[in-house]
């Protein structure tokens, strides 16, 4: 029997897997800088920061907006200082230029009719990542919601998926993981659950293949090509 068999429930990340964000969180990561008179950044670079949460995107764009800066000596801007403005600005538009990935909705869907169970294990804050999902209709078909700060640690770490594995009472070979980042690969790997990466999202600019996860799929649809064999 193929150990793809075995699965019953599938943890997803969110940005970057199931939603290209990077166009909003630009805008409230270029509304914060603005805000302290800090150079903006573009679409590509914030792509390339994405992964690891709200506070590392703002503390990466800060960093490199602050190197930018004509008079980069004044600047003395601290993070703390700054994130609740991205807090704000980005809870003010989530959802203006994001977009579902193609056959996002109808695969999940899908999925839930074939009797599995699904999750959300993303790095980026609960507060969020609700309203994202209603934004876009899915709420509804995910039994679990985990953000980056649910829990006392996100994704490379395994406890996201720990947790999900006690919650369900499944054991490691039951459920599986699928992202575009290697904290996705990571965190499955750690959890000892197999995993999909997917190659059209954000991985810091690397090939998702490089984290050796069980497969590499090229659209979002393919997992069920997997998970039907
Ligand atoms: O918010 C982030 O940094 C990444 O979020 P993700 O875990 O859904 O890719
Ligand atoms: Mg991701």
């Amino acid at each position: 029997m193929s150990q793809w068999a075995n699965i019953k429930a599938i943890a997803f990340d969110l940005d970057g897997t199931l939603i290209d964000s990077v166009p909003d969180l630009t805008a409230a990561t270029n509304a914060t800088l603005a805000e302290c008179h800090l150079p903006e950044v573009s679409d590509a670079l914030v792509r390339s920061w994405v992964g690891n949460g709200a506070q590392v995107l703002m503390q990466r764009a800060l960093s490199y907006a602050s190197s930018m800066a004509e008079d980069s000596t004044e600047l003395q801007v601290q993070l703390e200082q700054v994130m609740p403005r991205f807090m704000h600005h980005y809870g003010e538009h989530l959802q203006q230029h994001s977009l579902l990935y193609p056959h996002v909705r109808e695969t999940l869907q899908q999925l839930t009719q074939a009797g599995y169970k699904l999750a959300i294990v993303t790095n980026k804050p609960y507060r969020f990542t609700v309203p994202l999902l209603t934004a876009f209709g899915l709420d509804e078909l995910f039994s679990e919601v985990l953000g980056g700060d649910s829990l006392a640690k996100m994704k490379p770490d395994p406890m996201p998926l720990q947790h999900l594995l006690q919650q369900w009472q499944l054991d490691t070979t039951q459920l599986l993981m699928v992202g575009d980042s290697k904290n996705d690969i990571l965190a499955a790997k750690a959890a000892n659950v197999m995993s999909i990466g997917l190659t059209y999202g954000y991985n810091y600019g690397e090939d998702i293949g490089l984290s050796e996860p069980d497969a590499v799929c090229e659209h979002f649809a393919d997992i069920g090509k997997y998970l039907q064999s």
